[in-house]
């Protein structure tokens, strides 16, 4: 049995809040939207933004995902049927998401923080081109101390190309940034035996340590109502988060200011990293990839890969083949023996221009600033 018992809420290996340098905070729909009004629930947003400021003036950056565009477009378009077709949804989620942005945007700014929205779809976090650039943009807003709030394009996405769930898309969030806590705020304080409101005896756990079949099972049906995830989806997300190395938090939302809460204690289900879950996510990235060039590299380049660094251009001698930004290759010492391999965050020609090259010469050279690294620490697997 891999649950620890309610004594588990004193466990040592249970994160801290405050101790989280990345979090991505997951917000559902039924938290954002009052349902009497179909109208942003502004004291508690407000209460968010509140916990938001005092993170990040502690040092913690945070990425919201927020749901509820859809309920907040859906009776003042009068579809008020429980379940919309898909087109329906789209429509819906075209007029809430100016809304749900505006509310987030005025309650940060409120704050002194600045909000910058983020629309996107599975293809944004699955395809490792467009990931790449999508984690650029998120590390670049981080760095400029705004609050990314993110939600899916559910406008232009498909059935088949939908995550239809922000639980999910949060997680592969946090996967995409590094982020070490992922917090679903919900409506439940987090993952009981049971869904205890079917079932009175349900027991709620604080720790899981890995999620075996006898968790999964624990996920039960789709709730009734808006929200598109339930537990189901919620264990699906844990999966994803701790097997990239992310701690995620079930804790409930209704109350005001939950995140405060958390962070001084508040009852909650804490699912737990694997330990092996960082190299886990570089054999994820590299996995069953082809190398399609070479970078060799300088000495100097190896040693500082060999303590922890990232390859930057100035250290490369020579670009091998024709590759896109985002594709595996190899690097090699100048004895052509293979150190290791990575994802460029360069196109072999635009490598080519900056190899040997300072990052405050790129710009010069290529027109546009791009990212100081060729290949980034987190996608680069030494031999
Ligand atoms: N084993 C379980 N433990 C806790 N909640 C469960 C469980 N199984 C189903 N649920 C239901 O999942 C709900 C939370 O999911 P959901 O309504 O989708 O929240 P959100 O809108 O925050 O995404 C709870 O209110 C609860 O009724
Ligand atoms: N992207 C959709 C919400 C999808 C979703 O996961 O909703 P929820 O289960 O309330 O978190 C929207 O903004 O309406």
């Amino acid at each position: 049995m891999s649950i620890t018992g309610d004594a588990g809420t004193h466990d040592a290996r249970r994160p801290a809040l405050s101790a989280a340098q990345r979090v991505v905070v997951k917000i559902g729909s039924a938290l954002v939207v009052d349902p009497d009004r179909a109208a942003p629930r502004t004291d508690w947003l407000a209460s968010v933004a509140d916990d938001v400021a005092a993170l990040r003036a502690a040092g913690t950056e945070v990425v919201l995902v927020s749901s509820g565009a859809i309920a907040l477009a859906r009776h003042s378009l009068g579809l008020t049927r429980p379940a919309l077709r898909l087109q329906e949804k789209q429509a819906a989620a075209a007029v809430g998401q100016i809304r749900l942005a505006q509310a987030w945007s005025a309650v940060l700014s409120e704050r002194g923080l600045t909000a910058a929205q983020l629309l996107l779809t599975p293809d944004d976090t699955e395809d490792r081109r467009r990931y790449l650039n999508a984690r650029a943009t998120l590390d670049t807003l981080l760095g400029l101390g705004c609050v990314p709030v993110i939600n899916e394009n559910d406008t232009i996405a498909t059935a088949e190309i939908r995550f239809g769930d922000n639980d999910r898309l949060a997680a592969r969030v946090a996967q995409m940034i590094n982020a070490d806590q992922l917090i679903l705020l919900s409506d439940i304080d987090g993952l009981y035996t049971a869904d205890p409101r079917v079932d009175p005896d349900a027991r709620h756990l604080p720790t899981i340590n890995a999620i075996t079949p006898e968790i999964d099972a624990m996920g039960g049906a789709p709730p009734p109502g808006y929200s598109s995830g339930g537990m189901r989806t919620k264990l699906l997300a844990a999966r994803i988060a701790t097997n990239s190395g992310c701690a995620m938090a079930i804790a409930l939302g209704k109350r005001e200011h939950p995140l405060a809460a958390l962070r001084d204690g508040a009852r909650c289900t804490w699912f737990l990293p694997g330990t092996d879950s960082r190299s886990a996510r570089k054999r994820w990235i590299a996995g069953g990839l082809t190398p399609s060039g070479n970078l060799t590299i300088d000495n100097g380049a190896i040693r500082a890969l060999n303590e922890g660094g990232s390859l930057l251009p100035v250290g490369v001698k020579a670009v091998q083949g024709e590759f896109n930004r985002g594709d595996l290759v190899r690097v090699l010492s100048q004895d052509g023996s293979e150190i290791g391999r990575g994802l460029c965050s360069y196109s072999a020609e635009d490598a080519r221009r900056i190899a040997g090259k300072r990052s405050d010469e790129f710009e010069s050279i290529l027109g546009w600033q791009g990212r100081d690294e060729l290949i980034h620490r987190d996608d680069l697997i030494l031999d």
